[in-house]
């Protein structure tokens, strides 16, 4: 295992050169990996195993849209796609990729299947850290373990398809038969992470569910709305409030920052604009500092959680989601963001094709 440093810390990471592909294969060679649920990560992660020689199969509901996706992407029921009692059975490694919600109704039949030997896996420490909420709660005798790619399913599959990888988390919680490390390691490399970063099952929860409500979903689309707002109260035109807000952070200056960071980003801006961002990120930090804490704090005390547990248990939690969606959705600002998407010259093509 490499020891890397992050700007002064050594933390280990689990690199495709120490690990590559064929050690992972070889590992693996006599096991079946259940994935459990064809959402989100579950095809991301299956397609990559299938692709990289791994024996997976597919658990998923009979009569689902996922199972007929999972048809259309090639798994072949009664071989390589089953029940999920089915897979469950056949599989040596549990690949638990339902919904965090789901996972705990299902969680009395996973647990008949989970006999001396197996593996249990997941991509999230949300079931194992959350017990008291979860009831999850796995046999002594099987290895626990989780690999959490940091980023959507379906930039998991589409990094895999382009060459790259997709940087995850791992984590073991319970190492029941010596193998958990080469075990976890192996399946991290064959659902096409490019780096593996060592954490915990509560590091990896808390940290994921900070992000995802603060700077990755919830905190962004926050600044964002109000950002449009003074600009549209103080008479600028959607046009210009969209771009100003979102186009041109995501078409021109994110890029620069994901290529090499803030202050480069910042060197290739104007020396108009880096006096003004060097004068003001400082109150924004001040400002959000406070909701960033309350933020952490509810995510540690389990409200969080709760509250996803909750709301994702209802029969009709799918509609109510898909309301909530159709508000941004139905947003000025990014009804506004739709048509400035068309203007790019990619979509271009398309709507002169649609035309012709
Ligand atoms: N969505 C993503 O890209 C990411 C997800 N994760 C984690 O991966 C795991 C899976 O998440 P997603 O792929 O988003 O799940 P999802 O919400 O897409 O659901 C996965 C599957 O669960 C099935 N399902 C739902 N309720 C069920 C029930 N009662 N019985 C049987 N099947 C049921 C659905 O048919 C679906 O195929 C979660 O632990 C999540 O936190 C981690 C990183 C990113
Ligand atoms: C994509 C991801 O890693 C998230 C945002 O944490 C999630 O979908 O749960
Ligand atoms: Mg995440
Ligand atoms: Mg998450």
């Amino acid at each position: 295992m490499a020891k890397l440093n992050f700007g002064g810390v050594e933390e280990n990471v689990v690199t495709r050169e120490e690990f590559p592909l064929e050690k992972a294969q070889e590992v693996l060679k006599n096991e079946t990996v259940a994935v459990i649920g064809y959402g989100v990560q579950g095809p991301g992660q299956a397609l990559n195993q299938k692709e990289n020689g791994i024996n997976v199969i597919v658990g998923q509901r009979k009569n689902s849209k996922s199972w007929d996706k999972a048809v259309r992407d090639g798994f072949v029921p009664g071989e390589s796609l089953f029940e999920i009692e089915e897979a469950l059975d056949r599989g040596t490694i549990i690949c638990y990729l339902l919904s965090d919600a789901a996972q705990i109704k299902l969680w009395p039949t996973v647990q008949k299947y989970l006999t001396p030997g197996k593996a249990l896996y997941f991509s999230h420490g949300f079931g194992v850290t959350y017990k008291e909420q979860t009831g999850i709660v796995p046999p002594a005798d099987v290895d626990v373990f989780l690999v959490a790619p940091k980023g959507s399913g379906t930039s998991l599959r589409r990094m895999f398809l382009q060459g790259r990888g997709l940087n995850s988390s791992y984590a073991i919680f319970q190492d029941a038969t010596g193998r958990a490390f080469e075990r976890v390691v192996a399946l991290g490399i064959a659902i096409g992470s490019g780096y593996l970063f060592e954490t915990d099952f509560k590091k990896e929860v808390y940290s994921d569910l900070t992000g995802e409500r603060g700077t990755l979903m919830g905190a962004i689309q926050g600044i964002f709305a109000a950002q449009y707002q003074v600009l549209r109260s103080k008479g600028h035109s959607p046009s210009e409030a969209f771009n100003e807000t979102v186009e041109e952070l995501t078409q021109s200056l994110m890029p620069l920052v994901a290529e090499n960071g803030m202050d480069w980003m910042y060197a290739n801006c104007s020396t108009t604009a880096q006096r003004g961002a060097l004068d003001w990120w400082k109150k924004f930090r001040d400002a959000t500092l406070p909701v960033f804490t309350e933020l952490y704090e509810s995510v540690a005390a389990g409200k969080e959680a709760a509250k996803s547990i909750e709301s994702n248990s209802k029969p009709d939690y799918r509609e109510k989601l898909e309301e909530e969606l159709k508000e941004l959705r139905d947003s000025e600002l990014w009804q506004a963001g739709k048509t400035v998407r068309s203007l790019r010259p990619e979509n271009q093509k398309v709507a002169e094709a649609v035309e012709a």
